[in-house]
């Protein structure tokens, strides 16, 4: 099965109102793979993998998910995941482990992102990064064959980041189709098998992180992602003031 299409999306558009925020993404994500999504604040990461989970219903184009047989299709972490605040890290677990039809191992899960020692531990007294890990595990519950993460490792210190990153690889070598969204791009460069640069609604770098390197003349995906960027456009996204920069 490793190496087949399990998730292809094909001239995707999508408009908030008369924003238009995709417009025309086509991408093919592979079992046993990992493809990172990067680009400026505000580019349409965050929409585009709604539409990859099946949360959101692009305006235009299809998506295609091939998880036939799978007890979950689709695992999604959220930019921003939150839960129910007195249940336990186990209780929680343990109520997305009754939403799939298949037996959960929950010390294996939470033991795979280090928070099978906070297990009794309610939500609301984790930190915000455990929250993340908690997100992560989440994601991964009931082996689905697309897994799908916004920022998975925002607002982690590096070690924990690291970890992530170690852990998102091991789903893919278990055989996920992983799309991610990104900043983090040592993360990026050390685990991506694909790249894909968004800016302004449209792929404008795609390949390995080598190649996107190659393409720019450049040795790391920073400088990449700086030749490919407008880098005063992404200032202006990201603080709303383009319009006043004389
Ligand atoms: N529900 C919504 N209604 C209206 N506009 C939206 C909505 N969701 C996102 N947008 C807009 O769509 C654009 C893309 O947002 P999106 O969250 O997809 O970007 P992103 O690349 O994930 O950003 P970041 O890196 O900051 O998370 C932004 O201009 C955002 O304001």
């Amino acid at each position: 099965m490793s190496g087949e299409v399990v998730l292809a999306l094909e001239d995707v558009r999508h408009a908030f109102g008369d924003v238009a925020v995709l417009d025309g993404v086509s991408l093919d994500v592979k079992a046993g793979s990992v493809t990172c999504l990067l680009g400026p604040n505000g580019s349409g990461k965050s929409t585009l993998l709604s539409i990859a989970a099946g949360l959101r219903t692009p305006d235009d184009g299809a998506v295609t998910r091939r998880t036939a047989g799978a007890a979950r299709s689709v695992g999604y972490l959220p930019q921003r995941p939150a839960f129910r605040p007195q249940f336990t890290v186990a209780e929680t677990i343990a109520f997305y482990g009754s939403l799939v039809p298949m037996e959960i191992d929950e010390t294996a899960t939470l033991g795979q992102v280090g928070l099978d020692g906070v297990a009794d531990r309610q939500v609301e007294n984790l930190s915000g990064g455990m929250v993340r890990l908690l997100g992560l595990a989440q994601a991964t519950v009931g082996s689905p064959p697309i897994v799908v993460l916004d920022e998975p490792a925002s607002g982690l210190d590096p070690q924990l980041r690291h970890h992530i990153a170690d852990v998102i690889a091991d789903l893919a070598a278990n055989g996920a189709a992983v799309l991610m969204a990104t900043h983090d791009l040592g993360a990026a460069e050390r685990i991506a098998d694909e790249v894909r640069v968004l800016d302004d609604g449209a792929f404008v770098a795609g390949g390995s992180p080598a190649a996107i390197e190659a393409e720019t003349g450049t040795d790391l995906l920073e400088g990449a992602i700086d030749a490919l960027i407008d880098r005063e456009d992404a200032i202006g996204v990201r603080s709303g003031t383009a319009g006043d920069r004389g």
